[in-house]
């Protein structure tokens, strides 16, 4: 049960105002007597770039009204970036300057023919006053940032709202924007994931049960259309946190697993997982179907179509996920399924390829590894110390070879070096690449004999295979410089020219 102190502030949301005991009405029951199912859709920044994109994505939802849509909005094109330029820009040189952001949203107000209400102009000038702060003092905190970075999705929910009132006709339920926190999306403390491709919070527990509270089936009749912020929650103590670069998705699949939603829609400016980066090879195709387990292991490995965190949630609640074009509805993008049907199965071998470049490998030689216990326990000790994550991994008789991501985190290699250099022999390779299959285990021997005929052609020399730990995934580690030529050349072999 919520604290008072965390109960929503609900003057801004009558929606919001639900009675402690839930009150079936006939709205909120189908045919059946059975609760409806509500859908949950998510819009990326790209999809809500200006006030045109803003009223498409607000018709698609107005098209969805009988599902129930939940939507789940980020910060308007590239606010995010914008926002942490801001605070960068106020601490090096004490100068503060948001009217990139303020013209984003003045603009979109502008083409919605409305002015700027209240509450948004309120917002503009709380950052206006917190940067100057920032500003001043020439320094900042990473909870300061996260504070910051925040206003995106306050005013991206703010203007998404405007749109969708905009063009509602007097029978349509209104679009109410609600910060994440309003409806008990709750993380642990810890600040710093503004700007990191991981997050440094974990969502409470309590969250799904709050998030059932205040929009589960029962509870909401429905009369208003949630747009809430994604990306941004609050500690138990009321400090804004962050879920990390791209977490708006992690929001989505929250509350769709909290409320038991019929669906998690990720809409964006692609039609669907395509089965590359479709900015590298143009001749990526749509990928009609992935399984859960498929979609984790593409965005771990490179795939920025999902968040890779986002998938969890949903899997394990069972709440189909698909990913959907916001610029073209009617393609049917990538459905996110836990199983594929016999002929899904039979239809395809490699379901996707993806990458990660700039990745740095470590090669540790000791003998004392030779059938002693203890030392990579120690080898690990040093990367926890320094938290560094570690993608993939291969160990001989004498030697470690592990890959680190390092992202947007910024971790001391120099530092891990020279511990591990005390009780072993060091290499560290940089610019390395990391190219992954998605290939069920049952295809993998085939796939694996056709990418080393392709690696010899190429007189590419692989540094490290990764197979057999997942299920569906085959890893190489490359040169970094040969990266796209063998990208290119697998997509043609697997999927055609
Ligand atoms: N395998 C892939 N399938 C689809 N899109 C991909 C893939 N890999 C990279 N992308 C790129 O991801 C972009 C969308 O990601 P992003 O800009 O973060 O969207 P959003 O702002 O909606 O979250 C697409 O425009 C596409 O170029
Ligand atoms: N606005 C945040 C969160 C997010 O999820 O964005 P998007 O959905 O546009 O990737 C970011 O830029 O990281």
């Amino acid at each position: 049960m919520l604290g008072r102190e965390h109960r929503p502030v609900a003057q801004t949301s009558p929606w919001l105002h639900t009675p402690d005991t839930p009150t079936d009405t006939p709205r909120n029951l189908n045919a059946e007597n059975k609760p409806h199912q509500l859908l949950v859709m998510k819009f990326g920044g790209t999809s809500v770039g200006g006030g045109e994109q803003l009223l498409r994505c607000a018709g698609i939802v107005r098209k969805a009204l009988p599902d129930r849509p939940i939507v789940v909005v980020s910060a308007m094109g590239k606010t995010t970036n914008a926002l942490l330029n801001a605070a960068k820009t106020a601490v090096e040189t004490g100068e503060v300057d948001i009217t990139a952001i303020r013209s984003t949203h003045e603009l979109a107000m502008k083409h919605l023919g409305i002015d700027m209400p209240p509450t948004m102009v309120e917002l503009l000038n709380e950052l206006e006053r917190l940067l100057n702060g920032v500003a001043l003092l020439k320094e900042i905190s990473t909870q300061t940032r996260d504070r910051i970075v925040s206003f995106g999705e306050r005013l991206s929910v703010r203007t998404f709202a405007a749109a969708f009132n905009v063009a509602k006709n007097k029978e349509e339920a209104e679009a109410q924007a609600v910060d994440a926190w309003q409806i008990g999306m709750r993380t642990t403390s810890g600040s710093g994931s503004a700007d990191s491709a991981f997050s440094s919070v974990e969502i409470l527990e309590e969250s799904f049960s709050a998030i059932m509270h205040h929009l589960g089936p029962l509870k909401q009749n429905y009369s208003y259309v949630p747009i809430v912020t994604g990306y941004i929650a609050k500690d138990s103590k009321g400090i804004i946190t962050t879920l990390g670069r791209d977490g708006s998705d992690l929001t989505a699949t929250v509350i769709g697993a909290a409320v038991k939603a019929s669906e998690v829609q990720i809409w964006k400016d692609v039609s669907g997982v395509q089965t590359t980066d479709p900015r590298v090879i143009s001749s990526a195709k749509p990928v009609r179907v992935l399984t859960f387990e498929e979609a984790a292991e593409l965005s771990t490995f490179g795939s920025k179509v999902v968040h890779p965190a986002a998938v969890l949630p949903a899997w394990q609640a069972g709440v189909p996920m698909s990913v959907r074009n916001s610029m073209a509805p009617e393609d049917p993008g990538t459905r996110i399924v836990p199983k594929l049907s016999s002929t899904e199965t039979k239809e395809r071998r490699v379901a996707a390829i993806s990458s990660k470049s700039n990745i740095t490998m470590i090669v540790i030689k000791s003998s004392r590894m030779l059938g002693q216990h203890g030392f990579l326990a120690h080898v690990f000790s040093v990367f926890n110390k320094y938290a560094a994550s570690v993608d993939v991994i291969a160990t001989s008789e004498v030697t470690v070879s592990l890959t680190l991501d390092e992202g947007y985190k910024h971790v001391d290699v120099p530092a891990i070096e020279r511990e591990l250099q005390e009780v072993a022999k060091v290499s560290v390779l940089h610019d390395v690449a990391m190219l992954t299959l998605i290939v069920p285990k049952s295809d993998s021997v085939s796939v694996l004999r056709e990418a080393f005929t392709v690696f010899e052609e190429l007189k590419i020399q692989v540094e490290m295979v990764s197979h057999g730990a997942s299920n569906v995934n085959v890893t190489f580690v490359l040169p970094g410089d040969q990266l796209l030529t063998a990208s290119k050349k697998l997509h043609d072999v697997f999927f055609g020219p």
